[in-house]
């Protein structure tokens, strides 16, 4: 579903909200964009650009080998208001799923990113006084209340 194609007007991109665990999450990673300009310092879910043919998850797993040098699994999605995903800028949407690193290896910081930081999902204040990227911020508040749903004590603070 929602596969790209080289003639699909809209730009379908794929974020990742890796989890320290997917049983009984207490933290997440979350990305400092280095580029471009306009987006540099903005914070992110780790991720990109679906490439001609690729689902959603496929691309998911790609970008965060790219980007962190892990290997994903993808767990569930943070539902959209529309099946194509969440509003960016422009014609661009974006579908954002939970994952988890599923090697020995620690996510690093490539190119991409300025710096990673796990955050505790407890303190959701602090997670959401991030200087996210906009578009971003209905997405935070939506997995957060998700995961606050899976697991009441994992963000209790901060309310
Ligand atoms: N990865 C990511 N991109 C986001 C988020 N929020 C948001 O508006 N975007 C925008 C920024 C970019 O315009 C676009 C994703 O592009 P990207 O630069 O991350 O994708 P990519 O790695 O495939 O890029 P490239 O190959 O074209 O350099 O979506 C987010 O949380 N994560």
């Amino acid at each position: 579903m929602n596969t790209a194609s080289a003639q699909d007007p809209i730009t379908r991109v794929t974020g990742a909200a890796i989890l320290d665990n997917s049983q009984a999450p207490t933290r997440m990673l979350v990305a400092q964009r280095a580029y471009p300009k306009k987006l540099r310092g903005l914070w992110e879910f780790p991720g990109g650009k679906q490439e001609p043919g690729e689902g959603a998850e496929e691309a998911l797993v790609r970008e965060c080998t790219e980007e962190l040098g892990v290997t994903v699994r993808p767990l569930d999605e943070v539902p959209a208001p529309n099946p194509e995903g969440w509003p960016l800028k422009g014609t661009a949407v974006m579908r954002v799923f939970t994952a988890v690193v599923i090697d020995e290896r620690e996510p690093a910081a490539g190119k991409d990113h300025l710096q990673l930081r796990w955050v505790e999902l407890n303190d959701r204040a602090s997670i959401l006084e991030l200087e996210w990227i906009p578009a971003d911020l209905p997405i935070v508040e939506a997995l957060l209340d998700q995961l606050q749903e899976a697991s009441p004590q994992a963000s209790r603070r901060g309310h």
